[in-house]
């Protein structure tokens, strides 16, 4: 079988060389031509572990290939949808504007028996929508079909995340598509045994905003228990273990601190929000609004706590952020909390040094007033505090005792719960976690 992966961003880019190193020739198209033409290259335009082997590789085998003519699908068996679908400028909706676009550019090229795969978060219906697009729209002859197979991924995970899913979900409407979907998944399917979920278009859709919201439902209670540490002089973090013991609530996803950002979770559960009110069920998903203000008060708490700190007005003074991405281990700004939070010091007057081990280049893009340090050590020199906000593994490592004499002040806040605050204390330094005494 040949496939081809329309949007060539974090889902689709690894999604595509994912299908070829499962030996599938694939053709990754997408309309940025400099992003094409570096995958075509064999380097990858974003940073995410293991990735850039594989895409070398199979770049060099031939297997892989990269365009922006969409003529270059017109033998694909499967022609999986990955482009954007971002929160709309004005409203909590998704922007389903490129969604629509990759699907009108594909339709003409369509061969008989292709089935268009879609695996963008979307709002439920637009499976159906689009399937209808597709019937009437193929050439004279040409029969495609649609379903819909949303992507689970991690960034940061997605290399292993893509080969080896914890489910794959295929929203079908005939036999033949969930057979043609079981090929092409048959390598996780038979070797890892992966539990395969097959239902209706709305429920495939729905799958994939339900898992985001459940996901940032459970950040934002265990923020909200943080909250209610910091008043009552807890632990949310022994909390969060004690609870997590309970193989029914489970320790994944209670880890407390400034909250979830990145290009999913934050806009998912708006637009899923806003399509429930779309279809007159707004009030189920009212408690969506509650986890979003959760988190961002998290971001503010932070920025308030920095204030305290200094003595009530941060005008002039000199901070320190350590991370720039949304989580560690890849280079993606998008919502970052770390961001979020070193842009409003900005604001509020704070001189800003920022640095992260990858998401400096994307942060400079979105947030160019920030000064970017070169190295942790430079961005601590002469601190008054140090605010650590995306827990790469480079920052647990550091050593407070050899950093608590270049800093103009020793208080750190960590806004991550990820540092050993013995280890800090032990070396002379104010220690202030989230939601601990
Ligand atoms: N990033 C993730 O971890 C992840 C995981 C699961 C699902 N998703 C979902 O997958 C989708 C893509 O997310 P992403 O993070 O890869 O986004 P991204 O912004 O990294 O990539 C999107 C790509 O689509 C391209 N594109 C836009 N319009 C196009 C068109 N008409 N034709 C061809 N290409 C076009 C863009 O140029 C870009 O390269 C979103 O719906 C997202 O919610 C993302
Ligand atoms: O206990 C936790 C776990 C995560 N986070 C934050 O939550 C955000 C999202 O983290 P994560 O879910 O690991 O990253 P994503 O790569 O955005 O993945 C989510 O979004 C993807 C896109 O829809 C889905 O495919 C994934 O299954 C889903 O986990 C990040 O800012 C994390 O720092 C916390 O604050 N506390």
């Amino acid at each position: 079988m040949r496939v081809a992966v329309i949007g060539t961003g974090y889902l689709g880019a690894v999604h595509a060389a994912g299908m070829a190193q499962l030996g599938f020739e694939t053709v990754g198209v997408d309309v940025d031509e400099a992003k094409v033409e570096r995958l075509q290259s064999g380097r990858s335009p974003f940073y995410e572990p293991g990735f850039d082997p594989i895409l070398a590789e199979q770049v060099e085998s031939g297997r892989l290939r990269f365009t922006t003519d969409f003529s270059q699908i017109a033998d694909a068996d499967v022609v999986f949808i990955g482009v954007g679908t971002p929160q709309k400028a004005d409203s909590h909706a998704a922007d389903m504007t490129y969604v629509d676009a990759a699907v009108a550019s594909i339709t003409p090229h369509l061969k008989d028996g292709a089935l268009v795969a879609g695996k963008s978060t979307v709002p439920v219906g637009t499976a159906q929508r689009l399937a209808e697009y597709v019937a009437e729209n193929t050439p004279e002859g040409v029969t495609a079909e649609l379903a819909w197979n949303p992507e689970f991924l991690r960034e940061g995970f997605a290399v292993q995340d893509t080969l080896h899913p914890d489910r794959l979900v295929f929203g079908v409407t005939s036999e033949r598509a969930e057979k043609v979907l079981r090929e092409i998944y048959a390598n996780t399917i038979e070797e890892d045994g992966t539990p395969v979920v097959v239902c209706d278009l709305p429920t495939a859709e729905l799958v994939k905003v339900a898992a985001n919201s459940f996901l940032a439902t459970k950040i934002s209670f265990i923020n909200a228990m943080a909250e209610i540490c910091e008043a009552a002089g807890a632990d949310v973090t022994k909390l969060a273990d004690a609870i997590g013991h309970d193989a029914r609530i489970g320790r994944k996803f209670l880890n407390a601190g400034v909250g979830f950002g990145g290009g999913c979770l934050p806009k998912d559960i708006r637009a899923f929000s806003a399509r429930a009110g779309e279809l007159g069920a707004g009030h189920a998903l009212e408690f969506l609004a509650e986890v979003d203000k959760i988190n961002t008060r998290r971001r503010e708490h932070v920025v308030d706590l920095a204030r305290v700190e200094l003595g009530g007005d941060l005008r002039g003074r000199r901070v320190a952020v350590l991370g720039a991405s949304f989580k560690p281990n890849s280079d993606d700004v998008r919502d970052s909390p770390a961001l979020a939070v070193a842009g409003a010091l900005h604001l509020s007057g704070a001189e800003v040094h920022v640095y992260d081990p990858k998401g400096m280049e994307n942060a400079a893009k979105v947030y160019p007033t920030l000064t970017y340090a070169p190295s942790a050590e430079e961005a601590l020199a002469g601190a008054e505090l140090v605010i650590h906000l995306t827990e790469w593994q480079q920052f647990r490592d550091l050593d407070p005792a050899a950093l608590v004499g270049t800093v103009k002040q020793p208080i750190v806040i960590d806004g991550r719960n990820a540092l050993d605050p013995e280890l800090w204390r032990g070396a002379g330094w104010t220690y202030i976690g989230l939601g601990r005494p």
